[in-house]
């Protein structure tokens, strides 16, 4: 029995939701990690599940990306990237989400011999279970990493071509420091020639000054995080104008020390200077907690009031790849469980 629930917490939970900013990779519970390990004959530097969470202390992007990364080794056959996105797809039923677009890294498998296809294919055929059972409906986003080269990324664009119909976007990802998105701007501009949609993590931990390349340069229709944008008054007149969405994630943004306490987090500045943006959970097998329970922590860090949580979910909504029709039914049925609603 949950004592003391906050009549808030019930409409968080009860409310259809979507998620913008999720690395499949970042799934990985440790139990799956270690299961895969044992299965695919991969050594993990760990003795067990508890010792894997306990080395989850980060203090930076960085020392996450490296625990990350080594993680995501495990991962070696189609059969893998589909249980672990199955893993995700009922985590994310659970949380009431009914649209995800989910990103996926594949330079960090083609670079240990894993086909381009055998990611892609897992990660497909979970999503599309998901629309059968559950009726969720899903976009794919592939990300480039950004600590690699242009002409890496390049290479795995390339790789891509044969599966257009299969990839719904391209994302930029991984160490942000010292890595502008204008070191990306070719690709970029190859990936809108051949009609994929970009976003970019940007403002995470580097300077306002990346979101406007992410803006400029690479045409991100959303910035992933963006939090920074806030040390630039033209930047957020910027964003708010054009209603570029935010994807924000306070749990991620906590335990990688972008703010050294949730109640300090500038979720609601944004939403109170006009931007779209909404929650995420960005890694949660890493950062400690799925959507809901993002929600939940911000509810209470920040005290938000009803008309904000609502606020948030509907612009996920209106940030979403969905069709003007999707976005509309899905907002409707919001306020109208938002209005039945107490609190
Ligand atoms: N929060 C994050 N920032 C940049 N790259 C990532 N890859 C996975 N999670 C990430
Ligand atoms: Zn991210």
């Amino acid at each position: 029995m949950i004592v003391n629930q906050h009549p808030l917490d019930q409409l968080i939970m009860a409310l259809p939701k979507t998620e913008l900013h999720l690395h499949i990779e970042g799934s990985l519970e440790p139990e799956m990690m270690f299961a895969l390990a044992q299965k695919n004959g991969v050594a993990l530097p760990y003795a067990d599940v508890d010792a894997v969470r306990a080395a989850y202390q980060f203090d930076s992007l960085q020392s996450f990306l490296d625990l990350y990364y080594a993680g995501a080794s495990v991962l070696i056959t189609e059969q893998d990237f589909y249980d672990l996105t199955w893993a995700y797809v009922l985590r994310a039923h659970a949380d009431n989400i009914v649209h995800t677009e989910i990103f996926y890294d594949p330079q960090t498998h083609t670079a240990r011999g894993i086909a381009f296809a055998v990611p892609l294919a897992g990660i497909r055929r979970a999503l599309a279970d998901a629309l059968t059972q559950f009726g969720m409906t899903s976009k794919l986003i592939l990300c480039f990493l950004r600590h690699l080269s242009e002409a890496d990324g390049f290479a795995t664009l390339e790789q891509a071509l044969p599966y257009l119909s299969q990839i719904d976007g391209v994302g930029l990802d991984s160490s942000e420091l010292g890595h502008p998105p204008s070191k990306f701007a070719a690709l970029f501009a190859r990936c809108a020639e051949l009609g994929l949609p970009a976003v970019a993590h940007a403002g995470e931990e580097g300077p306002a000054a990346y979101i406007w390349e992410a803006l400029d340069l690479l045409k991100s229709t959303r910035i992933d995080h963006g939090v920074r944008c806030t040390e630039d008054a033209a930047l957020v007149a910027r964003l708010a104008a054009d209603r570029v969405p935010l994807t924000v994630c306070p749990l991620s943004n906590l335990k990688l020390c972008v703010v050294d306490d949730l109640a300090a987090h500038n979720l609601r500045t944004l939403l109170n200077a006009g931007l779209c943006a909404m929650v995420n959970s960005d890694d949660p097998a890493y950062f400690g907690g799925y959507l809901n329970t993002n929600l939940l922590a911000c509810r209470a860090a920040l005290d938000l009031n009803k008309a904000e949580i609502v606020q948030l979910i509907l612009n996920s909504f209106e940030a979403s790849w969905l069709s003007a029709e999707q976005k509309a039914a899905w907002q409707q049925k919001v306020l109208a469980i938002a209005d039945a609603a107490v609190g």
